[in-house]
């Protein structure tokens, strides 16, 4: 519902957003420009009655002068029966330049207000800045359920290169939006009389009419009292009449002044709408706040690029939701798919569960977890394939599933089996898989295979699921599936190392170059995904350089069957690969200058040696590693030791399973337990890079460390300050 509410309004506002944000930036460089070709004189150093009679030295039939908002004083003069108008000095009342706004200002101006359409457009620009309104606060709805709170808003977030700057523009941008567009809605209201703009409660002001002859202006009582910082507008007399007087407004009220005493015939102070509406035109404009404006400008030019992105990210998603072959109705089918997804990478694998099943001849019924029924009267299977976010929560297309589940009562005439998707990462590894399996087995429904579960989308533990199924099936069926295939670069080996061997654990460092230096964009820690020959289903590698280095480096174990880890072993210098990036944004150094902790065994020093590398400010930071032996699989040895030597590493543990110490990286984690806790005293944060059981081996003994803390790995956790990188 919340990202319908986002999304929606989102495509429909996008060129009227694209619109009013561009020419309101350019429209806030105005008071900018104005404010740097005027010299204001501070308050309290000329008084109004200075300033006309300096005036009055060059202009003999003055009929107003004005003050704009940025201080520049405008002059309406006659001149051969003609009305002109001058930008003159504060100090000598000469003239400056004809004022006359340049043409392209007015018609940006007119451009922002009304799109050029009078009263349509300007109730379509108020519709606009409503509509930004709801975008920014929905965004942040969003972002805060997707982060798990207030307090994770500025945490880093995962997704595409598109979704990220979606995200990292709407939190640079939010208040600086929020106030333009609340500003705005003001300020269209005000127009449609909505609002009051306070000036029609201004009382007649003109109580009562003296006569008597003009005094010179110069020695008028209130224009001597008044500092011209204060004008706003003085519109004088007509010459020559007796009843004349001269109307002053200021920035605190307005009111006619007697021209031959120079004393208020009435006054009236500026009542608080008016007040509040001047703030907020000032506030909208940076008319008078010069910065705050331009700040407000800059922030503007974030809509646009949040219209693009957000626009992308839609069509991205519309163009990923998989259409479905041969869907048969809920009521017919004899395999129901229920999909719980939110970035739809989950519909992808349905598709491919979905079409297996039909090509083995069976009637499949494919939905969101959403439109779960009692309707199945003919089905014999119900397989149900969900993601999991937030803290173990429910993808948007499965939130109303458990309800719903509830309520059904009917013992089913199918078996169930649950697939989930999820990111070893995260603290709640599937977790709503596991509620929904739970539940189900609460409800006592029938099991075809136990809850499986798949590991950042792997394609391998999908087609091993697909194996038992197939199984209990009876049927073959050929579960080839790997997330949409993201396009790749051609990359060629241009270093190789090989270590190891001699532990009978050969590892290669491989450095790859573009062909035509056009690396794509990717960090340390990031993961590279590599197609081995004649096999579409991609091998994911930590990466232990960034882009900016211009090399793309990975460390690579063999294993015995391993078609990618073998292909990349017996690739020549010079030899191609096909391979794409996944970003992987999580696993990096928090910014600031806390002690990091970097954990890892075997190939998981990859990316922990590319964060040494640029370590270029010297932050704390310590390496755990594991190897088998010192003298074999030493990984980096001679660079680690440069690090050390030049403080981008603070200290090296090195330690070696099958040397005399015969000790493995968790061992050395414990007997360092006192210094370590002083470190997570420190806020440090904790890197893990290696196998699954390495990582909980870590986990375990980090526990150990963490209890005289009153905390443990599952709180760190949370706090962003203990992430892993396994496989
Ligand atoms: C913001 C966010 C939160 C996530 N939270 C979890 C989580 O708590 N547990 C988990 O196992 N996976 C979590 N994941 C990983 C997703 O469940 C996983 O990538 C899944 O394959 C995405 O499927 P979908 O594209 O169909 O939504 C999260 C992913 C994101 C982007």
């Amino acid at each position: 519902m919340l990202r319908q509410l986002h999304s929606l309004p989102g495509l429909l506002a996008a060129i009227f957003v694209l619109l009013i944000s561009v020419t309101g930036a350019l429209l806030s460089f105005n008071p900018v420009l104005e404010r740097a070709t005027t010299s204001v004189p501070a308050s309290g150093q000329i008084s109004v009655a200075e300033f006309v009679s300096q005036l009055a030295k060059h202009y003999s039939e003055v009929e107003q002068v004005t003050r704009t908002p940025t201080g520049s004083l405008i002059v309406y003069y006659m001149q051969d029966g003609q009305v002109r108008v001058d930008q003159v000095d504060h100090y000598t009342g000469q003239a400056i330049i004809p004022y006359e706004p340049p043409a392209y200002s007015r018609w940006v101006k007119n451009l922002h207000r009304s799109l050029l359409l009078d009263t349509y457009g300007r109730a379509l620009v108020g519709i606009t800045a409503l509509t930004l309104l709801l975008l920014a606060i929905s965004g942040v709805m969003l972002l805060v359920t997707r982060l798990g709170g207030w307090r994770q808003l500025f945490r880093p977030v995962n997704g595409t290169l598109i979704q990220r700057l979606h995200t990292e523009f709407g939190r640079l941008a939010l208040l600086g939006l929020l106030v333009s567009s609340l500003t705005g809605i003001y300020l269209s209201a005000t127009t449609f009389n909505l609002i009051a703009e306070g000036l029609e409660a201004e009382p007649e002001l003109m109580q009562q009419v003296v006569t008597g002859p003009a005094a010179p202006i110069e020695t008028l009582t209130v224009l001597k009292s008044t500092d011209l910082s204060n004008l706003k507008e003085l519109v004088y007399p007509y010459p020559n009449d007796p009843k004349g007087t001269y109307s002053l407004t200021t920035k605190q009220g307005a009111g006619y002044l007697n021209q031959t005493s120079g004393e208020w015939l009435s006054y009236q102070p500026h009542n608080v709408t008016y007040l509040l509406y001047e703030f907020i035109y000032m506030l909208h404009t940076g008319e008078g706040l010069w910065w705050f404006g331009l700040a407000l400008g800059i922030f503007a030019l974030a809509a646009p690029l949040l219209a693009i992105t957000g626009v992308l990210i839609w069509w991205q998603k519309f163009r990923a939701k998989p259409r479905l072959i041969a869907n048969s109705k809920a009521n017919t089918a004899v395999s129901i798919i229920l999909v719980g997804s939110e970035n739809n990478t989950t519909w992808g694998f349905a598709k491919t569960l979905h079409n297996n099943l039909v090509k083995a001849g069976q009637s499949v019924h494919t939905a969101p977890m959403n439109q779960l029924t009692n309707q199945y009267v003919n089905a014999k299977y119900l397989f149900i394939l969900t993601a999991t976010y937030g803290d173990g929560d429910a993808p948007t297309s499965a939130k109303k599933f458990l309800a719903k589940l509830e309520k059904t009562s009917k013992k089913p005439s199918f078996s169930t089996s649950i697939l989930g998707f999820g990111d070893r990462q995260f603290p709640q590894f599937c977790g709503f898989a596991k509620q929904v399996a739970a539940a189900i087995n609460t409800k006592g429904w029938p099991e075809l295979l136990p809850l499986e579960t798949i590991n950042k989308q792997s394609s391998q533990e999908f087609a091993r699921w697909g194996n038992a199924l197939s199984k209990k099936l009876g049927t073959q069926l050929q579960l080839n599936h790997s997330s949409v295939q993201p396009k790749t670069t051609t990359l060629v080996l241009d270093k190789k190392t090989t270590h190891g061997i001699e532990v009978q654990a050969p590892t290669a460092v491989l450095a790859f170059k573009a062909l035509k230096n056009n690396l794509p964009y990717f960090e340390v820690g990031d993961l590279v995904g590599i197609l081995p020959p004649n096999n579409q289903a991609p091998r994911l590698y930590s990466l232990a350089s960034a882009s900016k280095d211009g090399i793309l480096e990975i460390c690579v174990r063999q294993h015995l069957n391993g078609l990618c880890s073998n292909f990349l072993h017996q690739l020549p210098l010079g030899g191609s690969i096909k391979a794409f990036i996944q970003p992987n944004p999580k696993f990096r150094p928090v910014s600031g200058k806390t002690p990091i902790i970097l954990i890892g065994a075997g190939t998981g020093i990859g990316p922990l040696v590319g964060f040494i590398r640029h370590n270029q400010k010297h932050r704390p930071m310590y390496l755990y590693w594991g190897g088998r032996s010192l003298n074999s699989d030493f990984l980096y040895q001679s660079e680690l030791h440069k690090y050390l030597a030049d403080k981008r590493l603070t200290e090296l543990n090195a330690v070696f399973s099958r040397d005399q110490e015969q000790a493995y990286v968790q061992d050395k984690l414990s007997l360092d337990a006192t210094k370590l806790g002083e470190l997570i005293k420190q806020d440090a944060q904790v890197l893990v890079c290696g196998g699954r059981n390495m990582a909980n081996s870590i986990m375990a003994a980090f526990d150990k460390i963490l209890i005289p803390l009153n905390t443990d790995v599952a709180i760190l956790k949370t706090q962003g300050r203990y992430r892993e990188d396994v496989y």
